[in-house]
């Protein structure tokens, strides 16, 4: 569903970084998969390129069989609604209730009134919010702010989930709560990439990839967790 094709990024002509170098990737529907690697790795401009928010500087990338290098502006549009996109420079509108700024991917998208409304309460009562509708989002810590995020990003149903970095400066309780919304994403089919620098949020069976200065260096699964051994009465 998603093919990264020897996709080459430098952000600039004259840039001495090359964000990403030569990667070949292919995630399948409904995959679960961590990004992994140190600051400056790539991770931030791989799940970018995604939704065509950055552009290969070389090689392709496909989703859905499409390179999305060709696709024109409906075509971007279309992509982009299929996308659940939690980017860390975006931030909550501060001056609209919780429930405002998860209406808004809807209102955009010209769904009617009275249906945005229900699929932005269902959204909010997925990762546990339906209680905050009203509330200023300042008013929320910064791990309800990260679900609200969530629940914008989802509101349009998509059907791939990008997050970048989703429990950065969370602690663990509030962290675990934006995993569990997003792993109950995945549980219904949803593709979900999730760049982290915490391997602490890693779920078992879900894929790893490493990225280290542009480069893909590993590839891996979290190992299953171990059955509960029964004990004998
Ligand atoms: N808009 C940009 N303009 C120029 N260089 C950029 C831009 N965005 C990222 N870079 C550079 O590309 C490289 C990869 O950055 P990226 O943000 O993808 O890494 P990251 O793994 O997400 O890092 P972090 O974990 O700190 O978010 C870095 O060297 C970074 O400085």
């Amino acid at each position: 569903m998603i093919e990264f094709r020897h996709v080459t990024k430098r952000y600039a002509k004259d840039a001495t970084t090359t964000a990403l170098f030569d990667l070949n990737l292919s995630v399948a529907k409904g995959e679960l998969v961590f990004l992994a690697g140190p600051s400056g790795a790539g991770k931030s401009t791989l799940l970018k390129m995604i939704a065509a928010v950055e552009r290969p500087s070389s090689g392709s990338v496909e989703v859905n069989g499409q390179d999305i290098g060709r696709l024109n502006a409906t075509g971007l549009a279309y992509l982009r609604r299929n996308l659940g996109l939690i980017l860390q420079q975006q931030r909550l509108l501060a001056d609209r209730p919780v429930l405002a700024n998860v209406l808004l991917p809807l209102i955009v998208t010209g769904t009617p009134r009275d249906e945005a409304e229900k699929r932005a309460r269902a959204a909010l009562d997925k990762v546990g919010l339906l209680d905050k509708a009203q509330a200023d989002p300042l008013s929320l810590s910064g791990g309800e702010q990260q679900r609200v995020s969530i629940a914008r990003a989802i509101v349009n149903r998509p059907q791939i989930i990008l997050a970048d970095e989703p429990t950065a400066n969370l602690d663990r309780v509030s962290a675990g709560k934006v995993i569990d919304a997003l792993k109950a994403f995945h549980a219904v089919g949803v593709t979900c990439l999730i760049s982290t620098h915490d391997d602490n949020i890693y779920q078992p069976g879900a894929r790893v990839i490493h990225l280290a200065q542009g480069r893909l260096v590993g590839d891996t699964q979290v190992p299953q967790a171990a059955p509960q051994t029964q004990v004998a009465s």
